[in-house]
């Protein structure tokens, strides 16, 4: 195997010292999520001497806690959901006898090391591809000891601190689960998100607290493989920041799944009463309503990995949250400290992290850079059917007194659904009502996560509904429904 060439050193705009001008940029980038290590890589690739601090493993939480395993997991739930349709189509589950057989199980404890295994495997691509980059890893918890130096404790090992004088420091530490003070997590039958993956049954009763897309992605999951789940949300819907024709259509779908979703209520607190056989969770609500299941779920946020690491002394300004404050090119408020992700509070997205690394490696070493645009950032809630969403949604428009127009097309009418037995789901595409531009666009469907793509290319380069219209589309085609939505826009002129 080749090792790559490193190229030639780029001076820093953050300042080296006249004694560093022959040497590489020294880069020490605090935490391996998608924030660090995108950034870490982009850094290399410009000429840069790259090491990169991390606590727990590289690709950090979103591979290892968050993004990865949740997304697996939910890949197990999406077939039970679409096993559970399949007699529709007229498939039949039949026993070695060739009776009928009853239902399909998960076998949690199977999928959980699938999972798991999926994780660490991805985690260690990360590294092999750091390695192969020569870029250096610390394994260990760092902090900053003033603008340019940071302090690594190694993990374990009992070893001396390491300390790293930099020219440039990225902070990448994304954020930890929320946890409310009576609602301790026990990581058996109060956890957190991070902690899911340690159960090898199915519970018989799941509590979720939170019906932000965390709390509404697992409760979906939980319910698909087959588990009893009340969702407990604090507000009149679940996902309350969404497209609330999306939001009303996963509630409809959720509860016409068996689900129980309590709404406009507030968990209190979370314990364990009882032992061996008898023990389970009681969930208090703020109005003394006790929930009984066997695990409860807490997904009530995050909190940003900022505090105690040194970031105040040397002089990062953070928010009132915590968040460091960062501008659309990542610089915080002291030069030379760069930060990206969920530490920053922006967006909390894995590609959102990403991008913010790369862009703040590219100003910090002087290469062309484009700020930050979250306009054109898609994502995607992966229940069943998914929601995708781009550019500026309904409420913001509204919010900003924009003129737009908005069209929608329920999925039942398309052929492709009917033949696949899809029958919740929409396309909507909102459009400057004269000029025609694509502003947005929410897809409700399975894999609606790929399916947005064309309308994330519209919104990118300014397409008209037109435009996305005269395209060809495959006949029958999911994405038939994305043209037709598009025509539905179309202004006549004159
Ligand atoms: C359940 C769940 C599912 C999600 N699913 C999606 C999804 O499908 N798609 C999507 O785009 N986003 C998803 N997200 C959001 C995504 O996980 C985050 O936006 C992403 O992880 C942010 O990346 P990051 O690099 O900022 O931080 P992280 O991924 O959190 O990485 C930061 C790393 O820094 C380490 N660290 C912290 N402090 C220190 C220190 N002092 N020293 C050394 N190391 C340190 C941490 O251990 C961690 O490993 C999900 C989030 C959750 C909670
Ligand atoms: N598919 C994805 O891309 C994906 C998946 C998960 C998370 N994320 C990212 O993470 C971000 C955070 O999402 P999240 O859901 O973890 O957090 P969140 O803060 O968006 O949602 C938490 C919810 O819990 C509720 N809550 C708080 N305290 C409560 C209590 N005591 N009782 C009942 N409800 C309570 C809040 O009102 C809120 O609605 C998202 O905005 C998203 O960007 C992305």
């Amino acid at each position: 195997m080749t090792e790559t060439q490193t190229p030639p050193p780029v001076p820093s705009p953050a300042g080296p010292t006249p004694t560093q001008d022959l040497q590489a940029t020294r880069i020490v980038i605090l935490g391996g999520g998608p924030g660090g290590y995108e950034a870490a890589l982009v850094a290399r690739r410009l000429g840069a001497d790259v090491t990169v601090v991390e606590r727990q493993g590289l690709g950090g939480a979103a591979v290892l806690t968050d993004v990865v395993p949740s997304k697996t997991l939910i890949a197990t739930a999406e077939w039970m959901a679409v096993a559970r349709t399949a007699s529709e189509l007229g498939i039949r589950t039949v026993d070695a006898d060739g009776d009928a057989a009853h239902r399909l199980v998960v076998d949690l404890a199977a999928v959980n090391t699938r999972v798991m295994a999926l994780a660490a495997a991805q985690s260690a691509d990360i590294r092999a591809r750091l390695e192969r980059e020569n870029i250096t890893m610390l394994i260990g918890d760092g902090r900053l000891d003033g603008p340019s130096r940071v302090v690594v404790t190694p993990e374990g090992t009992g070893a001396d601190e390491i300390v790293l004088d930099a020219d440039v420091v990225l902070v990448a530490t994304g954020a930890t689960p929320r946890v409310l003070p009576d609602a301790q997590p026990d990581g058996v039958r109060i956890l957190t998100w991070t902690q899911l993956y340690r159960l090898d049954a199915l519970p018989t009763k799941l509590v979720v607290v939170g019906s932000g897309v965390t709390g509404a992605e697992f409760a979906g999951a939980y319910n698909a493989l087959g588990c009893e789940v009340v969702l407990v949300s604090s507000r009149d819907r679940v996902l309350p920041g969404e497209d609330a024709d999306a939001a009303n259509l996963i509630e409809d779908v959720f509860r016409s799944r068996g689900m129980t979703v309590m709404s406009r209520q507030r968990a209190e607190a979370a314990r364990v009463v009882g032992e061996g056989e008898d023990a389970h969770v009681e969930v208090v609500l703020s109005d003394g309503t006790v929930v009984t299941g066997s695990h409860v779920l807490m997904a009530v946020g995050s909190i940003p990995s900022t505090r105690g690491i040194g970031l105040e002394e040397a002089g990062v300004r953070l928010t009132e949250s915590g968040h460091v404050e960062v501008d659309k090119v990542s610089r915080t408020s002291v030069r030379g400290i760069y930060a990206a992700g969920d530490c920053t509070g922006i967006f909390p997205l894995a590609s959102v992290a990403a991008m913010q690394g790369r862009v703040a490696m590219s100003h910090a070493l002087g290469d062309a850079v484009q700020p930050l645009k979250l306009r054109t950032v898609a994502a995607n809630i992966f229940t069943a059917p998914e929601i995708a969403t781009v550019g500026y949604s309904e409420k913001a428009l509204r919010e900003q007194s924009s003129k737009y127009s908005v069209t929608i097309l329920p999925l039942n009418r398309n052929p492709r659904a009917k033949m696949l037995g899809i029958r919740e789901g929409f396309v909507k595409m909102f459009a400057h009502p004269e000029a025609g531009v694509v502003l947005g666009g929410v897809v409700v469907a399975p894999r609606a996560s790929e399916l947005i793509f064309p309308i994330t290319l519209a919104v990118a380069h300014r397409l008209t509904v037109d435009d996305v219209a005269e395209a060809f589309t495959v006949y029958p085609s999911l994405s038939g429904s994305i043209a037709e939505v598009a025509r539905m826009g179309h202004h006549r002129i004159g």
